[in-house]
């Protein structure tokens, strides 16, 4: 029954595989989960990681990215997901949910919850989407103990903790890329560079820093949406695409639910649907089996199928 109701990897093997891609050259590309079947979907699909959104922690309680969830919340719905999966997590921890003791707490209960990192960025509370106007950040040493209290929470050293810094649309790149430098000297092991504009300004981070870094390719926001070719091209280690899969779902049920309401009935979306078959082939249904042979002995029928 090994890898049926939970994944089989160890949170530690996970971690190791998350350094070891890091290292690689190859670019790690995590696309978001907004909830554990979809990181099934991305571990079959093909990608390396899997990330936890706080955008997407926080739209799915229907609340906006302001820093209003809590740890227990983000790190409950980052367990949830790295359960299921064989692949490294990387969450998003916002400012670590307080001063920097609270961040070194945050590491521990993440470590707790199987996740292969978390990032920790440096903007003042209350927060708020990276890509959007009116931010600010907390002075760079601030910062930097935030990172260190961070660092040195850890129990497993392989826990990758990542910095992002916000300061592009603040202070300039020049700026953000010192802070970057600061944060990798106060012991983050990946940055993740937010909210630069263009491909020059991932060239000119990549030239400035020795660690790995870390791209995010959000929908809808300052930075031109590249390509995973080129940012390994350009020397990236990482590409998150944090809330594409909640974009992708709302706006298919969003269209499904107005047509339902026009002609009361779905029966014209079927083949805008997952499939029972489907689904049941992502749950492993059959393989439950294995517990008790009376669990799937149907043939799956009725209207649609
Ligand atoms: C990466 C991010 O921190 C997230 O929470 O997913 C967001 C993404 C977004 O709001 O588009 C951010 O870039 O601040
Ligand atoms: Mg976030």
């Amino acid at each position: 029954m090994t890898g049926l109701i939970a994944a089989a990897t160890s949170a530690a093997d996970k971690r190791k595989a998350f350094r070891a891609g890091l290292g690689s050259g190859t670019l790690q590309r995590l696309p978001g989960a907004f909830n554990p079947l979809v990181a099934k979907l991305i571990q079959e699909i093909g990608f390396e990681g899997v990330y936890v959104s706080g955008a997407v922690v926080s739209a799915d309680l229907a609340l906006p990215d302001i820093g209003l969830t809590t740890l227990t919340e983000v790190a409950g719905r980052g367990q949830q997901i790295a359960r299921v999966t064989d692949l490294p997590v990387l969450i998003d921890a916002d400012t670590g949910f307080g001063e920097p003791m609270s961040a070194a707490r945050t590491v521990t209960v993440l470590e707790d919850a199987g996740i292969a990192g978390c990032h920790l960025e440096d903007q003042v509370n209350p927060k708020r989407c990276g890509h959007l106007d009116g931010k600010a950040v907390v002075p760079a040493d601030e910062m930097v103990r935030r990172i260190r209290a961070a660092a040195s929470a850890r129990r497993d050293p392989n826990f990758v903790i990542c910095a992002r810094t916000d300061a592009r649309g603040i202070e300039g790149l020049d700026a953000a890329i010192d802070r970057a430098k600061a944060y990798v000297d106060a012991g983050a092991d990946l940055v993740f560079t937010e909210a630069l504009a263009d491909e020059s300004e991932f060239e000119k981070f990549r030239a400035g820093i020795a660690v790995p870094l870390l791209a995010n390719m959000t929908e809808f926001g300052k930075s031109d949406l590249i390509s995973a070719t080129t940012l390994q091209d350009i020397g990236y280690n990482a590409v998150i695409y944090p809330v594409t899969t909640l974009r992708l779902a709302m706006y298919a049920a969003e269209a499904g639910l107005r047509q339902i309401a026009e002609e009361g009935t779905q029966a014209g979306l079927l083949d805008r649907m997952q499939h029972r078959s489907r689904l049941y082939e992502l749950l492993d249904y059959e393989r439950y089996n294995e517990f008790d042979s009376g669990i799937f002995n149907f043939r799956i029928e009725g209207s649609g199928s």
